[in-house]
């Protein structure tokens, strides 16, 4: 009997991750385009939770102890406020990655003989999200999701499986997800997916601040392309400070704060002019450096220490009515509870 039927249910948490550096290249061929990456995984977990199915089919459900449950915007045309609710079907992310993980461990028994008369496995599952990553922020919260499912399935279904060869399989499903399984802290290059993992002998501190509303990554990329079009920049390959990467290492604030960008952050600003205004507020209130988090529209701000992080926090709440949250990294990649 395997412990999954034991126990019932597997669990797994995966983390959100900032960018501390996000340098983006040209737009390929394939419709992504080439990064150099600097990940860091955050404090902020989403957690899945798996319970064996007799059959194959596999359900999806938002936990009601989520943070998050969907995204906000005004419609430009009515002015009402519309909410999208993260999908609860095939479209999830973590659903994809079961979906993913059951076609390829289905695939390979049929491959091996088994003893004629020999039930098949079914690999089905009820998976439940709770979200604590702001949805469509920047921070990589589907991704997290998808890792989680992966890594909970995997147990459940003792699939043998390895943590890189997870994370092959999620790099099929979003360029942060293969991050989102190892955590710490890498750097990404190809589209992301191609990870070199850090030594990291030091932490980091943030405030996390999600925004009310939602942005798309593809749209951002998109708004990045013409503003360079505009003025006439042609993208050149991108690359990562090297002094950046031994700053995040070592946890040294100081330097960090000086040298993280975000290529993705001028868009980003483009289409949701208030990210200023916060950036603005998270300075005056004593962050060493505050920037969009990958694709937004989620703020960092980078401070000392966590004393200085919880402080910082408060004065974002009290100033400006807004979910400000201390978070520290690097945290660990995707694993079973
Ligand atoms: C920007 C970043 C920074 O880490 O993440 P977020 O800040 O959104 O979480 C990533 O590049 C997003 O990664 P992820 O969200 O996994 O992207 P995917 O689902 O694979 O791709 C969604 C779409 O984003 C665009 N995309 C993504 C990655 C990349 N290197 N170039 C791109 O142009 C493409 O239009 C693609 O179709
Ligand atoms: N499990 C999931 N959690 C959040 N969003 C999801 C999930 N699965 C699919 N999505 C879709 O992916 C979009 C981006 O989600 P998310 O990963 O939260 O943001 P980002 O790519 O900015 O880090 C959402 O708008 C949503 O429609």
């Amino acid at each position: 009997m395997r412990d999954s039927e034991l126990f019932g249910h597997v669990t797994a948490v995966a983390p959100g991750k900032v960018n501390l550096s996000l340098r983006v290249g040209p737009l390929r061929p394939d419709g992504y385009h080439s990064v150099a990456s600097l990940y860091y995984a955050v404090s902020l977990l989403e957690e899945v939770s798996a319970t064996p199915r007799q059959d194959s089919a596999i359900t999806v459900s938002i936990s009601e102890r989520s943070t998050f449950t969907g995204t906000t915007h005004t419609d430009p045309e009515s002015g009402a406020t519309v909410t999208t609710e993260v999908p609860q079907d095939e479209h999830n992310l973590a659903y994809r990655a079961a979906a993913l993980l059951r076609d390829t461990l289905k695939e390979r028994d049929a491959a091996v003989l088994t003893f004629p008369g020999a039930e098949p496995s079914a690999y089905g599952v009820d998976l439940t999200i709770t979200k604590n990553v702001p949805v469509a922020g920047g921070m990589g919260g589907g991704s997290a999701d998808a890792a989680a499912a992966l890594v909970a399935c995997s147990a459940l279904w003792e699939a043998g499986l390895t943590k890189e060869q997870l994370a092959e399989l999620g790099a099929q499903l979003g360029a942060d997800v293969p991050f989102a399984i190892l955590g710490g802290a890498a750097v990404g290059q190809g589209t992301g997916e191609n990870l070199s993992p850090l030594l990291t002998r030091g932490e980091l501190h943030l405030v996390i601040v999600p925004a009310s509303t939602g942005l798309s990554t593809p749209e951002v990329y998109g708004t990045l392309d013409r503003m360079r079009a505009e003025v006439g920049l042609q993208a050149e390959a991108p690359e990562l400070d090297n002094d950046l990467v031994r700053a995040a290492c070592t946890g040294d604030a100081e330097l960090v704060a000086t040298l993280m960008a975000n290529d993705l952050q001028a868009p980003a600003v483009h289409m949701l002019p208030d990210l200023d205004d916060m950036l603005d507020a998270g300075m005056v209130e004593g962050a060493m450096q505050g920037m969009v988090s990958g694709s937004g529209p989620t703020v960092m701000f980078l401070v000392r220490d966590a004393a200085s992080a919880s402080q910082l926090a408060t004065r974002l709440q009290e100033r400006l009515d807004v979910w400000a949250v201390p978070v520290h990294g690097p945290a660990p990649g995707a694993r079973l509870l």
